[in-house]
């Protein structure tokens, strides 16, 4: 198990008359490889639980078990967890700096006192995970495109090597071309390298296609944590949260209430396509 959050609360400005309860009694277990979604309406609480996961913010109580280590005691090496868990904020191309490419994505295995040699090697294979050729190595990160800044920018915190990849809202302000490339390049990179992936979106639809597993927040606390079918079966209560199923399970619902006895669960437009086959009794198209 890598990371286990138990009866987390988080307050900001606790004891102040400004506090805010941004998370309430949180309580869940991220296992080796999985590929989660993070979904809330905005204000749920979804940043404030992914800056606990690599202990930049302090659960004002409860506890977090890394690897069965608690990350709260005092001996508990909280740079190493940093370098484990990477979190690409949201809009991370803000944080590039660097005069080109390449020394960029070096900045953060150069911290961690790896030699160039190897600090070099990391950095080329991260920009390889993320689909950016050297002829870009040279090229100031301010010259590319809102998705290959954004590219760079994950690229950095992948040459830290992390075992789980936290992205917080990773396609915010980008066109609909450059979401679907930036959903598919992780997904990618899920299936290349194993690594667990937690994806913030305030967006079923972005987060349908790809992940296993979606926690659902609503006002500091988990409301469902459960596959997307299951998920997505509670259609009114996340319409109550102002949260929407993906545009098929409306589609399957609306197909269901007009006569057509189709399995209501999918949540891909494939899945939709077979289901909708199945029903007619023309089985799965080859
Ligand atoms: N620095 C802060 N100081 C005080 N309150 C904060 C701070 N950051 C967040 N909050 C409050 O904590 C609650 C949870 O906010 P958080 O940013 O975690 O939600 P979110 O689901 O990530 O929202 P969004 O989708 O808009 O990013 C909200 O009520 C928010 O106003």
């Amino acid at each position: 198990m890598a990371i286990k959050l138990e009866h987390v609360n988080y307050i900001y400005g606790a004891d102040t008359e400004l506090s805010v309860a941004a998370l309430k009694d949180v309580c869940i277990s991220i296992e080796d490889g999985q590929f989660i979604g993070l979904i809330g309406h905005t204000g749920s609480g979804k940043s404030t639980l992914v800056q606990h996961l690599n202990g930049l913010l302090k659960a004002t109580d409860g506890a977090i078990y890394y690897n069965g280590k608690n990350i709260y005691d005092k001996d508990y090496n909280m740079k190493e967890l940093r370098s484990k868990v990477g979190l690409v904020f949201q809009y991370p191309e803000h944080q590039l700096f660097e005069i080109d490419v390449f020394t960029d994505v070096c900045f953060g295995p150069k911290n961690l006192g790896l030699s160039r040699e190897e600090t070099e090697g990391r950095a080329r294979e991260a920009l390889e995970l993320v689909g950016i050729g050297e002829e870009y190595y040279q090229q100031s990160p301010f010259d590319l495109s809102g998705g290959q800044k954004r590219r760079v920018a994950i690229a950095g915190v992948l040459a830290m090597k992390p075992d789980v990849l936290v992205l917080d809202e990773p396609t915010a302000g980008l066109d609909p071309k450059g979401r679907d490339e930036i959903l598919g390049e992780i997904s990618e990179l899920r299936e290349k390298t194993g690594m667990t992936i937690v994806l913030v979106s305030h967006s079923m639809e972005d987060v349908a296609n790809y992940v296993n597993r979606i926690i659902v927040m609503n006002k500091g606390s988990v409301m469902y944590d459960d596959e997307p079918k299951k998920v997505f079966r509670h259609v009114k209560e996340l319409e109550a949260v102002g949260l929407a199923a993906p545009s098929v399970t409306y589609i399957m619902h609306t197909l269901k209430e007009a006569g057509l006895a189709v399995e209501t669960d999918a949540t891909t437009l494939t899945e939709a396509r077979d289901a909708i086959l199945a029903a007619c009794g023309c089985g799965k198209e080859k």
